[in-house]
């Protein structure tokens, strides 16, 4: 199960990518969404969940619903995805969730291994890097939700969790597998904070942590598994004829330079915090207008909807009285998802976790299939919503992806 939506197709492209056939449910799958699921025969399944800055009993609940809904599908091992940049606050949610999750399954052993080399996210000594900087200098510090000021992985799970949190050093995981093992079995902890520099790393500590029922982690874990035969092919998912935005809720710095690139070629609008407190529908309600103008004017092109292109924008306090800037960023974009819906958008590239997770359950869509991938950790998908209208949806993490992907990601759906 995944934190946030973008967090889930991240994970399910690395599945994809090692060759195992994944449905991302959006959401706990019910007993229908479970019946079609063993249907269709899966290899994985992730749930996504809207839970990385829920209130923590929310988080702890629908985690453990998620678990239940997956054990009851028939699935024995489990992967907790948190963000590669261990979004996360001294409250949570990442230790209390592990931690209900561990006691549910029983694991006295528990790996956390946030690293996601592709995406420049390594574990060295315990301190995860982005970029080659330490986590709590990169842009991670200025996150609007989940400021990270420390970069000391450990550090970092200690207050959120009951049980002791060891680390296991980058020449232990290099002296190979039994090594590995041991030192994971000996350490003094539940959670064993694990270095990965690269890809080797990462298949090393998935082949030793094969058997164990709970791994947690971003979702590079998921590169080391060992590819199977005959992947499944992505090419096959169906593309949906209609009109495309680009909703971009994330301030991380990765979407603000692909804000600025793509405003240079697309019709674009920047949510404007004020307007939408005063008259959110009535804002709603402009865009759509203008959007539906844009796409009689040049089918075909996508419009771009953002919220911040500099730090500058991010409010820190509402004014008194008001709801959080998040929470009116994340009502207008699903507004915008919505009305654009109804207007004929189908194609569909959103940005930022917390912000898909809010289109995504305006758009009302159960589940996803995978298409191209479109960077690490970012693919195309194919869902159906309950009112039986068809989307293509690109679900982007706010820190990933080409600084031309609001532009060059349509290609794959040409
Ligand atoms: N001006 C603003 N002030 C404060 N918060 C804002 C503002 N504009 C947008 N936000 C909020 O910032 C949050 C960004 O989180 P989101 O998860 O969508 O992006 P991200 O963290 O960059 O992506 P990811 O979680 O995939 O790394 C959203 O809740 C969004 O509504
Ligand atoms: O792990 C990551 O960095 C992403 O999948 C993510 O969770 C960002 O929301």
């Amino acid at each position: 199960m995944a934190d946030d939506f973008t967090g889930a197709t991240d994970l399910a492209t690395n599945w994809v990518a090692r060759g195992l056939r994944t449905s991302v449910t959006l959401g706990v799958p019910s007993d229908e969404q479970l019946a079609d699921l063993r249907v269709a025969g899966m290899d994985a399944v992730v749930v996504a969940l809207k839970t990385r800055t829920a209130p923590v009993a929310d988080a702890v609940r629908q985690s453990v619903a998620a678990l239940d809904a997956l054990r009851r599908l028939g699935c024995e091992r489990f992967y907790d995805k948190y963000c590669s940049t261990f979004d996360s606050t001294p409250a949570g949610n990442i230790g209390p969730v592990a931690d209900a999750l561990a006691a549910e399954l029983g694991a006295d052993k528990v790996v956390v291994v946030p690293s996601f080399p592709a995406t420049g996210r390594t574990v060295y000594q315990g301190h995860l890097f982005v970029g080659g900087q330490l986590l709590s200098e990169s842009s991670m510090r200025h996150h609007p939700l989940t400021p990270m000021t420390d970069s000391d992985v450990a550090a970092l799970l200690r207050p959120q969790t009951t049980h002791r949190v060891a680390t296991v050093p980058l020449q232990t995981v290099r002296a190979g597998a039994a090594a590995l093992r041991a030192a994971i079995d000996a350490a003094e902890g539940t959670y064993v904070v694990v270095d990965a520099l690269d890809e080797s790393d990462l298949a090393i500590i998935a082949e030793v942590t094969s058997g164990d029922p709970l791994v947690t982690g971003g979702s590079g874990l998921a590169l080391g598994l060992p590819a199977v035969a005959d992947a499944p092919a992505t090419d096959a998912m169906p593309v949906t004829a209609g009109h495309r935005a680009v909703l971009a809720g994330s301030a991380s710095s990765a979407t603000r330079g692909q804000i600025a690139d793509a405003r240079e070629q697309l019709a674009h609008h920047k949510l404007d915090l004020a307007a939408l407190r005063a008259d959110l529908p009535g804002e709603v309600a402009r865009l759509t207008a203008w959007a539906r103008e844009r796409w009689s004017r040049a089918p075909g092109e996508p419009v771009l909807v953002y919220a911040v292109d500099s730090l500058d924008d991010l409010e820190k306090a509402p004014p008194a009285g008001e709801r959080p800037a998040s929470e009116v960023m994340e009502e207008a974009l699903a507004g915008c998802a919505t009305a654009f819906a109804e207007a004929g958008a189908r194609q569909f590239l959103v940005a930022g976790g917390e912000t898909s997770g809010s289109v995504v359950q305006a758009l009302d869509v159960q589940r996803l299939e995978l298409g191209p991938s479109l960077a690490p950790g970012v693919s195309w998908a194919h869902g159906t919503a309950a009112d039986g209208r068809a989307y293509n949806l690109a679900l982007k993490s706010g820190n990933f992806g080409h600084r031309d992907i609001f532009t060059a990601g349509w290609q794959a759906l040409a």
